[in-house]
């Protein structure tokens, strides 16, 4: 069976979107099937494009990517109050030993991106998954004047630019990549309890 790995975001102007669907064809190219998954933020309408992420829907993935805009150097909300949902997926122990990896959206060069990106990582290894950078053995993170680095993917917005660079993309293709070759890799041992 294919992997399935969840790409959870939550996006108001469409930036961190775009880094998803970019995490998505890395995962299809991999061989893996890349769910779509958001949140709602309180007093916006849901997304109209792809469904909201139940905490049950966890269990059965084989891997999970997350990815935030910048708010003031951390995740939006809306997705800190998912991770608050999820005791029960915590408590048995159903993402343990699964990959997982970030990414995010930010307006400007140096104003949170990198914390943004690990702070993300936080929830995720109380989780017991297996995180995953993208290597500097990848072009794109060597080139890039812009988004992309060894925490994740990012993408830098400037006022709203939603159009990712060339060496964003490549970034993101390759951690979307990277997620679903570990989730095969992974998958006997982690069935077996031993991650
Ligand atoms: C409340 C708030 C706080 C923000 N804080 C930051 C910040 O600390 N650093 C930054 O680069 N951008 C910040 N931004 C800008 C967004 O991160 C940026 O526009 C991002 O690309 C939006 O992603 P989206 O297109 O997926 O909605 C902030 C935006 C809002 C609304």
């Amino acid at each position: 069976m294919r992997p399935q790995i969840i790409v959870l975001y939550y996006s108001r102007n469409g930036g961190t979107q775009k880094l998803a669907d970019a995490i998505a064809t890395g995962i299809t190219q991999a061989g893996g099937d890349a769910l779509l998954r958001t949140v709602a933020a309180a007093g916006e309408p849901a997304s109209a494009r792809d469904l909201a992420l139940e905490p049950d829907e966890l269990g059965p993935c084989d891997g999970l990517v997350m990815g935030s805009p910048v708010r003031f150097g951390h995740m939006a909300s809306a997705l800190q109050q998912f991770w608050e949902r999820t005791s029960s997926v915590w408590l048995k122990g159903q993402l343990q030993g699964k990959p997982a990896a970030v990414f995010t959206s930010g307006s400007s060069m140096h104003s949170g991106q990198e914390s943004t990106l690990l702070a993300m990582g936080v929830p995720l290894l109380h989780h017991g998954m297996m995180l995953c950078g993208i290597p500097y053995t990848e072009p794109a993170i060597q080139q890039t004047q812009s988004g992309g680095s060894p925490y994740g993917a990012s993408h830098v917005s400037h006022q709203q630019q939603t159009k990712l660079s060339e060496h964003e993309y490549q970034a993101a293709v390759a951690l979307g990549k990277r997620v679903t070759y570990a989730a095969t890799a992974l998958k006997p041992l982690q069935q077996q309890g031993k991650l």
